[in-house]
């Protein structure tokens, strides 16, 4: 069975753009448990754009709590700077079940690219070492959307060390959208047979959505987790504002104000 770990990152966008609690990180999170979602992830920015350090300890508790995985996601380069400890200070204080390992540079949108085993490799080792000595499993973002040179160096992930990788999925969802992703999803199943074959876990995620994750998941063997945060945060605003607006229009039907013309 793929497991769903739910990405909140997008409820700490809302929050912050208020400057307040509200939406609530951890009730978010909670309520995702609450349905059935099998995790949670985040992945904090050195920018504190969206999941602040706060967060990572609050989300590490009720995961704790709840005895469910909590997935940490993250640029391991990336120096601390205030209100950022770094992504292996995170991990050593609250010791997710799963690092990520995302090579994001600073400014970036949003991720768009995995690893090069190759160039990165020799970097990479000694973190996943440190990670794994805490606790952690390893998880490194990798491409799969390239030539049949880049899939295979998705192999190279084990020596350095991963219990997994998680497949970047953007050009996926991209080709999909586009209406052909037929191609693309063959390159996905065998970058994830690759990795598998390599003693490798496979992850998926980025930009995946309802529309197409049952296409993925059929055609791509053995997907272990996918996180998904920003289609599904979009989803849940349709899926949650007539029920809301309900909620209101029964409050000003109840008369308190001035009549309607
Ligand atoms: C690694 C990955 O694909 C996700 O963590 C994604 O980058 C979410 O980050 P943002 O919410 O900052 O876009
Ligand atoms: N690792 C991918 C993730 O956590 C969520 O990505 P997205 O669904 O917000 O694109």
């Amino acid at each position: 069975m793929t497991a769903l770990s739910v990405n909140v990152n997008k409820i700490a966008v809302l929050r912050n753009s208020r400057g307040g609690a509200e939406p609530d990180v951890v009730r978010a999170a909670a309520a995702c448990l609450d349905a059935g979602a099998h995790g949670i992830t985040v992945h904090p920015r050195p920018d504190a754009r969206h999941i602040r350090a706060d967060d990572v300890y609050a989300l590490a508790a009720l995961t704790a709590a709840r005895g469910v995985e909590f997935n940490l996601e993250g640029n391991p380069f990336a120096p601390p700077r205030a209100g950022y400890p770094g992504f292996l200070a995170l991990c050593e204080q609250v010791r997710p079940a799963q690092a990520t390992l995302v090579p994001d540079s600073d400014a970036q949108l949003t991720s768009d690219h995995g690893f090069d085993f190759t160039r990165d490799g020799a970097r990479l080792r000694p973190l996943v070492d440190a990670l794994k000595a805490l606790g952690c499993r390893v998880s490194l973002f990798a491409d799969a959307h390239g030539d049949k040179a880049q899939r295979a160096s998705i192999a190279e992930a084990a020596s350095i060390g991963a219990d997994r990788v998680e497949l970047y999925t953007g050009p996926y969802a991209e080709a999909f959208e586009g209406g052909s992703s037929e191609a693309m999803l063959a390159r996905f199943a065998e970058a994830a047979r690759i990795a598998q074959t390599a003693g490798l876990g496979v992850n998926a995620g980025h930009d995946l959505s309802q529309a197409n994750l049952e296409a993925f998941l059929s055609a791509v063997p053995g997907v272990l987790e996918v996180s998904i945060g920003h289609a599904l945060i979009s989803e849940a605003l349709y899926a949650g504002l007539p029920a809301t607006v309900h909620a209101y229009v029964a409050i000003v039907d109840r008369g308190l104000g001035a009549k309607r013309a």
